[in-house]
């Protein structure tokens, strides 16, 4: 038996003159928590709506569990739960009766339904709000509502399209700790996001995506281990002459050094000591200084150094 759940080979999908993906592959083993990393319009949707065989496509191949993706692969669809990012659930029906019926699409016997219906109430933390309608949850429990219908009938594969955007941060925790759960639990997961930090968070292996293509693939620190920079640090200061910024650049392993906002940020590769020097220089020059911070590399510096960009808009 393989323990590959998806294989995505040379994916194509156009919308008229726009390529959407571009011959994009992925492989995704049994018990990963995958993300799919990229800015709006990367393309992170589509490829979910090409996997479970909602949009056509022009060209490539998807495997699940072993089997060719189809339309009518029902076989395949029993095993996967899908949490989209748009919710989707019935406004005349009460959290439990929603729930009980996207379970009863895949599971007929009564006294089981009844039994996954309540897990997966408990498992979201909607236990108070089961008799409410939709309309009268917040969007973080409208949103956790919309998990429990995607998960209730125990698929091997959960694939979230975005499932936190626009939520609470005590939705988002319970959200992200579910997510975390129901992997421990045996799932295989699928994680589309353009929040870093969440994917930082959870997932094991990532890839990133860029015009509707994959750009980098690995875990965290495989991905931060391709790119040049290994640590900045950033150092609050009224004013810098010139010279002494020259001379911090002359330092070995530094690659930048700039001065914008009162902020001095120097940019390494490699390196032990590089905060000692550059301090030791700025105290040498009598340079009066604030905060001093140090960071080590993003999965957005990633991005930055590969396609020249930001991950998202400052303040998004
Ligand atoms: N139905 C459609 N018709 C035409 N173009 C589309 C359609 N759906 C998506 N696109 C375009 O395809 C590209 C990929 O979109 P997609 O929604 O897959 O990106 P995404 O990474 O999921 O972005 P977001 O984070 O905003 O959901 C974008 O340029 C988008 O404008």
């Amino acid at each position: 038996m393989t323990d590959t759940v998806i294989k995505i080979d040379s994916l194509v999908k156009r919308y008229g003159e726009l390529i959407a993906l571009d011959h994009l592959a992925l492989e995704i083993k049994q018990g990963e928590v995958f993300g799919l990393l990229g800015p709006n319009g990367s393309g992170k949707t589509t490829t979910i709506n090409c996997l479970l065989s909602l949009l056509s496509y022009d060209k490539g191949t998807i495997q699940i569990f072993g089997k060719d993706m189809s339309p009518t692969a029902y076989d395949i669809k029993r095993d996967i739960g899908v949490i989209m990012q748009n919710v989707a659930v019935y406004d005349e029906l009460t959290v439990q009766e929603n729930i009980d019926y996207f379970c009863g699409l895949y599971i007929t016997d009564k006294e089981q339904r009844k039994q996954y219906v309540e897990e997966a109430i408990k498992f979201v933390g909607l236990e108070d709000f089961r008799k409410f309608r939709p309309k009268k949850l917040s969007g973080g429990l409208l949103r956790r509502l919309n998990i429990a219908c995607g998960i209730a009938h125990k698929p091997k594969l959960i694939i979230l399209d975005e499932p936190t955007v626009a939520v609470d941060p005590q939705s988002r925790n319970k959200i992200l700790e579910g997510i975390a759960e129901l992997n421990r639990n045996g799932a295989t997961i699928i994680y589309t996001s353009h929040y870093m930090e969440e994917v930082e968070q959870i997932c094991t292996r990532i890839a990133i995506m860029d015009k509707g293509k994959k750009i980098a693939e690995g875990t965290k620190e495989e991905l931060t281990a391709m790119i040049k920079n290994t640590e900045t640090i950033k150092v609050t200061l009224h004013e810098l002459p010139d010279e002494v910024l020259s001379e911090i650049r002359s330092l070995p392993h530094i690659y930048s050094a700039e001065v914008e906002d009162s902020t001095l940020t120097v940019s390494c590769s490699g390196g032990k000591h590089n905060l000692i020097r550059v301090l030791e220089i700025l105290q040498d020059h009598d340079v009066h200084i604030g905060r001093v911070t140090t960071e080590q590399p993003t999965l957005n510096d990633v991005f930055l150094e590969i396609t020249g960009k930001a991950l998202r808009d400052k303040g998004e």
